[in-house]
């Protein structure tokens, strides 16, 4: 199970909870990333943990203010990024360059989804990973895995039926080792999670938690 750590805008120091997610991962062998701000990226990648985008712009080098290039966040140490997040929502023409991008600057990619139509249209889309996260679940006390089982049940079966070789992941709610063992149980190849760790008074304590579960 990966377990990814989207910090979104949240007033958490990216780099306690980057020195926390190395140490963890060192530790226990799990595979945890920290998704930072786009500024903080090279700070975050800098710490050695693995570090992704959460977003990159569908441009090449050009005319595009404001743009966050896929070519910038692999030069400042992203090795994937997330793609349409429920926060960040693409046209399809978008999210589909969004992926090119990513794929031409090498990093990874997740596309996230709301529901699982539109998860079997993010595979449909050839990124290595899509991720389940119903909006309303998202920043809950509940876990996607525990409140709607059927959900990644039904997100996993969508992608299959797409392409096997697009892994799955959900998220929202997610905060302790159980839920990352459900999620795992209902076919998730990771999670997605952000206020459980970026809101925690130890993230440290919390990431140990997540990892039990894997
Ligand atoms: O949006 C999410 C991860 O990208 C989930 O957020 P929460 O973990 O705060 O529910």
């Amino acid at each position: 199970m990966f377990i990814l750590v989207n910090l979104k805008a949240y007033p958490c120091d990216p780099i306690d909870v980057a020195t926390a997610a190395r140490d963890v991962a060192e530790a226990s062998g799990a595979r945890i990333a920290v998704s930072p701000q786009a500024a903080d990226l090279a700070r975050v990648a800098d710490t050695g943990v693995e570090t992704w985008a959460q977003h990159v712009s569908p441009n090449a080098h050009g005319s595009h203010t404001g743009s966050t290039l896929a070519e910038a966040a692999a030069d400042n140490g992203a090795e994937g990024t997330l793609i349409n997040h429920s926060e960040k929502r693409l046209k399809l023409a978008d999210i589909d360059g969004s992926v090119g991008a990513a794929e031409r600057a090498d990093l990874e990619t997740i596309v996230c989804a709301n529901n699982p139509a539109q998860v079997g249209a993010a595979a449909a889309l050839g990124p290595d990973a899509v991720a389940v996260e119903p909006p309303e679940l998202i920043g809950g006390d509940v876990s996607v895995a525990t409140a709607d089982p059927g959900i990644v049940e039904d997100a996993v079966a969508a992608a299959e039926a797409v392409d096997p070789a697009v892994d799955v992941f959900c998220g929202a709610g997610v905060s302790t080792g159980e839920d990352v063992a459900t999620a795992g149980d209902l076919g998730a190849a990771g999670v997605l999670l952000a206020s459980g760790v970026a809101k925690a008074d130890d993230p440290e304590a919390v990431l140990e938690d997540l990892v039990s579960g894997i």
